[in-house]
């Protein structure tokens, strides 16, 4: 058993630290908000993000994040992917020992467009970093504090920190595979959020389960396009982190991208959807930074493009599925040509 310490006390990082907890790890949950920690501490709920769930009562919360760093050389980051240079930025200060850092966060960061590991390889330095791993896959926190049998990848270039990440969160209900292909992992987490919210607006404005099924393939030969062109090994987008991702997130009602999606579909507005949602909502600025990488790299992401044309540039969500359904046709396998 260990001291292990998680940054950000929202739904993820929340059912994390109950994994943690249940396992026996003296865990630590930083919130910057003190309320909240006092909450989690004394009333052990998180009642925000988790209604009335009981969390362990070996699970403690703090507000201090000097008191966090300190508790663990073990530290899961798992704020939205906006706050992150933020947060490090706080944190890295106080650094005085390498530590092993997980981030558990599903997004790409606009205009720069880096990864997460490439945000933290940047922020963190290398003298206060053991290994970076990253933990993704299909994943909604409220099932997982229900102990429903949950499965995800920790991956790392490191792989015997994937290991010991494994070794970590795996319990009877929790369930952890390695591998060492991070860009795959990540690319993965984050661009499924923008088919999600794609998913959302076709049930939003009626349509059924052909279209949905028809997101998801489609989805994930763009994703695997984008992502064999930057490196990641094809494989890894039907594992856990791609297409089992893609599923839960497209197909389930927890899923705040699909939610928000649903809303736009409904006929809201992108900024009373937002404000409507109270949590992360990550595809929205994922779309924008996927579409620009679609550019960089020149790779077709007709889903990506319709979406950012909805989000961005009013676009009406009938009109984007009028443009995804009326392109010039094509060959189904064209992207696996390269396989014959
Ligand atoms: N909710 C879920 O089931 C899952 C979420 N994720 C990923 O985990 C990451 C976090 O998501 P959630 O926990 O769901 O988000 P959330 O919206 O439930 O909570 C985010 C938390 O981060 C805190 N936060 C926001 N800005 C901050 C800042 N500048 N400094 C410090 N704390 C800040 C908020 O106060 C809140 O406690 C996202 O990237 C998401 O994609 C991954 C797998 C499952
Ligand atoms: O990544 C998730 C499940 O694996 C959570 O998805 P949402 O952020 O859409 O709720």
């Amino acid at each position: 058993m260990q001291n292990v310490t998680v940054l950000g006390a929202g739904s993820w990082g929340t059912a994390l630290a109950f994994v943690l907890a249940e396992n026996g790890h003296q865990t630590l949950l930083w919130s910057h908000r003190k309320g909240q920690a006092d909450e989690i501490t004394k009333q052990h709920t998180n009642k925000k993000y988790l209604g009335e769930q009981l969390l362990p009562h070996n699970l403690q919360a703090t507000s201090s994040l000097e008191q966090a760093m300190q508790h663990s050389d073990v530290i899961v980051l798992a704020v939205p992917t906006k706050a992150f240079r933020e947060v490090i930025a706080q944190f890295v200060t106080i650094l005085s020992v390498p530590k092993l850092f997980v981030h558990v966060s599903k997004g790409i960061e606009p205009d720069s467009l880096k990864r997460i590991s490439e945000i933290m390889e940047e922020e963190i330095p290398q003298e206060f970093r053991k290994s970076i791993v990253v933990l993704s896959g299909p994943s909604h926190a409220e099932e997982v504090v229900l102990r429903h049998p949950t499965t995800v990848t920790a991956a790392s270039t490191d792989l015997s920190a994937a290991e010991l990440v494994q070794d970590l969160f795996m319990s009877e209900y929790f369930r952890v595979y390695t591998n060492d292909d991070v860009i795959g992992v990540e690319l993965g987490g984050a661009l499924k959020n923008v088919i999600a919210l794609a998913a959302g607006i076709v049930d939003g404005l009626g349509y059924g389960d052909n279209a949905k099924a028809a997101l998801i393939t489609r989805g994930l030969a763009e994703i695997s396009r984008l992502g064999a062109h930057m490196g990641a090994k094809p494989y890894t987008f039907i594992g856990l982190t791609g297409m089992g991702d893609l599923i839960v997130t497209c197909t389930s009602v927890h899923s705040r991208n699909w939610r928000a999606g649903n809303l736009l579909g409904q006929g809201k507005s992108l900024d009373d959807v937002l404000e409507d949602m109270g949590m992360v909502v990550e595809g929205v600025r994922t779309t924008k930074a996927a579409y620009q990488l679609s550019k960089q790299h020149d790779i077709e992401m007709p889903i990506t493009a319709a979406l950012y044309a909805v989000l961005f540039e009013e676009l009406s969500p009938r009109e984007g599925v009028d443009q995804l359904m009326l392109r010039t046709k094509k060959h189904e396998l064209e992207d696996f040509k390269s396989f014959d």
